[in-house]
């Protein structure tokens, strides 16, 4: 007997494979509304067709496999597999309302040289999404086969059947040299502009937002303008609420003053808690504009854009797109963002994705930069009065963050992380109107956090540096302020040589000290530190004047330099150390950051001295 002739059943995960393999075989394979339904092979001969068997493979997205389940289709589709003989023709699946993404791996597939039909599958949906495809002009560019079918209700079977018994009888042409990724992805995108006749209002919107957005010059720059707006609001819109927080705690410090004598219970409460902790949560306002900003962007579809835009720069530095999205949720903070990074499947991609993302510049560096910057940049407009200084600045922070990260990538994997990964493709969603209720919960969720650390962690370090800048007191004959005699002066006089080098006298080395277990807790120092050695008349003002006072402006760039790269959270290490499971890469880690901060810091610090 002769043996049947093999069809493999191949697409995108979730696009009804298993449902057209069932109607066309009689048979039940699982079927089920979630990518990887089908893990495995399965063959049934087409009904009343001994002589053709249907072959349900795993949907894939491309032929670079990126987990056991879509190496099966892979090594059908190559004859990989022993004791198997190559599919005679491929039995193409796509869905019709998600194509051209799915013409993606079409094309793909193509060039392996199969004869193939292609089954237009839930054209019921695009009918109910008004979206209306022209079948044979899909037909003519593709050069195959194209039958519309609605797998779930036995539409278009018979018309599938007929095509699959021409294909057949084909011959199986030499496979072509595989298309540029990128450039594969470019041709499905200008496929389905072509053959799409019309689609809803959505689809609409999407298609020709992308072609803005995603276009190679304008999308760069708009996603660059973005950033820069973002930064500027973050500056200018915060100004009022946090004026009004400064007041309340200048408030309570003043009643404290008026209503206590001035002995150890009112400077603990004065200059210990309310300085430390008030000059954190001032930060509150800038903290939830940021977020307010990076909700609406993720919630209406634009982030992936950005992360898509981002995937051509990634790749020069080795690093795939996938790397971006741990890097974007980084920038809210780390620890999520390395956790994401799970996702990634090539190992060596994903430790270099985790030894970078605290380069992102997370929440908790706002607070330090904002106050240096409000304590040292003149609140004045540049470039005839259109943008504000203060922001440029920030916004110059956050790129020497990226940059540095993508420039540490490069160097990784080109030496210690070396590897090819599989290039990345990401699904781009519909835009959509932001979900409010999501940006809101997001907001409040991100404010409790971030007020819990301040009451809690923040606050127990304040204590614990109230206590250590108290005692012991200062002899009878004191002439400097006391918290020189204290057990921080102490400290402070042991790290300074340290920290002299790249500009930091001692109150920053101490302030530095708490300040390794999260990066705001500096700031709180400096604000407990200044506060308890403040003269009488220096006091009454906040943390940005005493600074101002107290530190030149290399010493300020050169604090914000450290900033942009010292390891300053136990939590971010501790998940590094969990999630690399490696002792020696969370070290070098830790190494490598403190080294370019003492490095960037004692260059910026040396090159601002001679300039200014
Ligand atoms: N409305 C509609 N739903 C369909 C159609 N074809 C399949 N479905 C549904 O789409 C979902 C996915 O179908 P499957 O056949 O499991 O998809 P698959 O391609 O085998 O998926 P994987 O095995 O994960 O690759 C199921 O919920 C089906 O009921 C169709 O033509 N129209
Ligand atoms: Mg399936």
């Amino acid at each position: 007997m002769n043996h049947p002739v093999k069809v493999a059943v191949v697409g995108n995960p979730n696009c009804g494979k298993s449902a057209l393999f069932n109607s066309l075989t009689g048979l039940r394979q699982k079927v089920a509304n979630y990518p990887g339904a089908t893990v495995e092979r399965r063959s049934g001969s087409l009904l009343g067709m001994s002589t053709v068997e249907l072959l349900d493979l795993p949907g894939t997205y491309s032929l670079t496999p990126r987990s056991p389940d879509e190496e099966i289709t892979r090594a059908t589709l190559m004859g990989e597999l022993e004791a198997e003989d190559l599919p005679r023709a491929i039995l193409c699946v796509v869905d019709a309302t998600n194509l051209s993404q799915h013409l993606r791996f079409v094309l793909e597939l193509k060039d392996l040289g199969f004869p193939m039909v292609l089954a237009l599958n839930m054209t019921d949906l695009a009918v109910r999404e008004k979206i209306n495809i022209d079948r044979l002009k899909l037909e003519q560019i593709l050069g195959i086969p194209v039958v519309e079918t609605v797998a779930v209700r036995k539409k278009g079977l018979d018309e599938i059947r007929e095509k699959l018994l021409e294909a057949v009888k084909l011959p199986k042409l030499d496979a072509k040299e595989p298309e540029d990724v990128r450039s594969r992805q470019n041709r499905a995108r200008d496929i389905k502009n072509e053959v799409t006749l019309s689609e809803g209002i959505g689809h609409k919107a999407t298609r020709v937002l992308d072609t803005v957005f995603l276009n190679m010059f304008v999308g760069p720059l708009i996603l660059f303008g973005l950033l820069f707006l973002i930064f500027q609001a973050v500056f200018s819109w915060a100004e009022a609420p946090m004026d009004m927080i400064d007041g309340f705690f200048g408030s309570l410090q003043d009643m404290i003053a008026e209503n206590m004598s001035d002995g150890l219970l009112a400077s603990f409460l004065s200059d210990g808690l309310i300085a430390g902790v008030g000059s954190v949560i001032i930060f509150l306002p800038q903290i939830l504009i940021l977020f307010a900003f990076i909700l609406v962007l993720e919630s209406s579809g634009y982030m992936v854009r950005a992360a898509f835009l981002m995937d051509r720069i990634m790749s020069r530095v080795g690093l795939n797109g996938r790397a971006f999205i741990p890097l974007i949720s980084s920038f809210a903070c780390a620890i999520p963002g390395i956790m994401s990074a799970r996702a990634i499947a090539d190992p060596s991609d994903r430790l270099t994705t985790i030894l970078i993302a605290p380069l992102m510049t997370c929440s908790a560096r706002l607070p330090v930069y904002t106050l240096i910057i409000a304590a040292f940049i003149p609140n004045t407009t540049i470039f005839g009065g259109t943008i504000g200084l203060q922001g440029f600045v920030m916004f110059i922070l956050y790129l020497a963050g990226i940059l540095s990260a993508l420039i540490i990538a490069f160097v990784l994997k080109r030496s210690l992380t070396k590897s090819t990964p599989p290039t990345f493709m990401m699904e781009l969603p519909k835009y959509q109107v932001p979900n409010w209720r999501y940006v809101g919960i997001g907001l409040y969720e991100r404010s409790r956090i971030f007020l819990r650390r301040a009451g809690t962690m923040i606050m127990g370090a304040m204590v614990i540096l109230w206590v250590l800048s108290t005692f012991p007191a200062p002899p009878a004959d004191a002439t400097e302020p006391a918290i020189v005699y204290s057990m921080v002066g102490i400290i402070g006089g042991w790290l300074e040589p340290i920290f002299a080098p790249i500009g930091f006298n001692w109150e920053i080395s101490i302030a530095l000290l708490p300040g390794m277990a999260a990066r705001e807790i500096a700031v709180a120092a400096l604000g407990t530190v200044y506060s308890l050695q403040g003269s009488e008349d220096v006091v009454a003002g906040s943390l940005v004047s005493m600074l101002n006072g107290a530190w030149s402006l290399p010493t300020a760039l050169s604090f914000l330099a450290w900033f942009i790269f010292a390891p300053q959270c136990l939590s971010t290490i501790a998940v590094v150390r969990r999630e690399t499971n490696s002792r020696k890469w969370t070290a070098f880690m830790v190494a490598y950051l403190f080294g370019l901060a003492y490095l960037s810091s004692f260059l910026t610090y040396h090159i601002a001295s001679a300039i200014l």
